[in-house]
């Protein structure tokens, strides 16, 4: 539930003299349906290609990954599959893109020569074919084939089924060496962003970042209430925060009390922010950038009188639809935070667009898609917002800023820039005690700072969290 904004990154791999440069959607459309006919008639063979085209989608064209599995994505490469291929697009396309780094690097040593240019799909046909080879389950003949297949399906490619053969092949020979190249973990985040943290917390820190970054991500989910209750409902166990980690790999709608509104999905980091801001009943508390709600809805649950504004109407649809499971109410208003004029409120929540790096594991097309300007550009939106929330704070009202991300300037940095240009505001230090927050959470400033690999556990299920930054800052009387 928590979203990312995303832009391209388009790398290639080493060896590789030029990237294959073409436009995604220009590539791929026009043969569409006779391909889409002929490849129906392959069991799993539209899977394979859906998976590649949504990989293009990513890292080519800068979609996020899950919008490209939203109903409303356009283009929409899943219409037609009925839901295990749906559900085996996914896991390949996850895959390939967690894993994305060490399977360029194994394709960079297969492809000595670099790609051929102008190969439409052919590079992510590959990286698909490599994700299921490396890291799925999937039957080894059938990954092969099958990308052989959709290889000649296009006739860009279809040149080059032969060299889509051999090259798999050979990387099956070559598997146990670049499992131990992935075991390494040297490839599994970009060097600009793995540099980045390892100067903001330290080697060890961030190796065990991007190791857990390779995990599947646990399912925590935010009760109404009796959180020991439902914890025992979804075979699962209460956080120390308070949220709910489901053991349970059932499918979401599908778990007990999900249809009745009791739960709602939100990673155990993304609800410390609303507990920050401790609403209370009947308070006026504007959430800046609200959609699709997770934090919403705590604030509603204090029973505070929420305004839930946010840029985008189609998010804000799913807020409505997310409130209304929950039985659950706030005024919504479309808007740009940045420029937006109310009467001041009690208490604003600050949840600003960000580089989303805290959230790779659940959105491992994140690293990929990022770039060093974009922290530069989101930093300077956050500080116009947080520059609005300030003239719409009451006199002794607060503020909560917060951020998914990794990264120190739309984090700590922030924080101190907005605090030297508003003396009249302060920080109003998190405390392990009073805000029932771990002690390891909080900064030595007061601020709450999550790194994924806190909570480490074996069982994936019960691993990690997201990485988070929120400060409290409160406007003298
Ligand atoms: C991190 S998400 C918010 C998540 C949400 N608070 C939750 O807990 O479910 C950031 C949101 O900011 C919105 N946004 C981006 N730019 C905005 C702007 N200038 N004004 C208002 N909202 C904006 C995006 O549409 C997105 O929904």
């Amino acid at each position: 539930m928590l979203e990312t904004g995303c832009l391209s990154d388009s790398r290639s791999f080493p060896g590789r003299s030029k990237p294959a440069r073409q436009s995604t959607r220009q590539g791929f459309v026009p043969a569409e349906a006779a391909r889409e006919a002929e490849a129906a008639k392959v069991p799993g063979l539209s899977a394979r290609i859906a998976a590649a085209a949504i990989i293009a989608d990513v890292v080519q064209g800068g979609h996020r990954l899950d919008e490209c599995f939203s109903p409303q994505a356009v283009p929409n490469r899943l219409s037609g599959l009925d839901p295990r291929d749906v559900a085996l697009t996914r896991s390949i396309a996850t895959v390939s893109l967690r894993r994305l780094g060490v399977i360029r690097h194994a394709l960079g040593e297969l492809l000595e020569k670099g790609l051929p240019r102008q190969a439409g799909r052919l590079e992510y046909t590959l990286i698909a074919a490599a994700g299921q080879l490396l890291f799925l389950d999937a039957a080894d003949h059938a990954a092969i084939d099958l990308a052989v297949r959709a290889t000649k399906l296009e006739p860009k490619t279809g040149p080059y089924a032969g060299m889509v053969n051999g090259v798999l092949r050979n990387l099956l020979r070559r598997r146990d060496e670049f499992l131990e190249v992935a075991a390494s973990g040297e490839y599994d985040a970009p060097p600009w962003l793995a540099q980045r943290w390892r100067k903001s917390y330290g080697e060890e820190a961030a190796r065990a970042i991007v190791a857990m970054y390779m995990r599947e991500p646990p399912l925590d989910v935010s009760v109404k209430s009796d959180a020991g209750d439902w914890a025992g409902k979804l075979d699962g166990v209460v956080l120390p925060t308070g949220s709910v980690r489901v053991k349970s790999r059932t499918a979401v709608a599908e778990l007990p009390g999900y249809r009745d509104g009791e739960w709602w999905v939100q990673d155990a980091a993304a609800a410390l922010p609303a507990r920050l801001l401790a609403a209370k009943p009947d308070e006026r508390v504007l959430d800046m950038c609200a959609a699709p709600g997770g934090k919403t809805a705590q604030l509603a649950l204090a029973r505070a009188q929420v305004t839930a504004l946010d840029r985008s109407a189609e998010r804000l649809k799913l807020l409505a639809s997310n409130l209304s499971r929950l039985d659950l109410r706030a005024a919504v208003a479309v808007g740009d935070a940045t420029g937006y004029q109310a009467q001041p409120f009690d208490a604003i929540l600050v949840d600003a667009p960000c580089s989303a790096t805290g959230t790779a594991r659940r959105h491992p097309d994140v690293p990929w898609t990022k770039k060093p300007g974009d922290i530069e550009a989101l930093a300077a939106l956050q500080a116009k917002m947080l520059a609005r929330a300030a003239l719409l704070t009451k006199a002794g009202g607060r503020i909560v800023y917060c951020t998914c991300s990794l990264e120190p300037e739309e984090g700590e940095q922030q924080i101190a820039a907005f605090l030297r240009r508003n003396p009249d505001f302060c920080r109003a230090p998190v405390t392990a005690a009073a805000d029932g927050v771990p002690a390891e959470f909080i900064t030595r400033d007061g601020d709450l700072r999550t790194l994924p690999c806190y909570w480490p556990n074996e069982d994936a299920r019960l691993a990690g969290i997201d990485g988070f930054f929120a400060a409290r800052l409160v406007r003298g009387a």
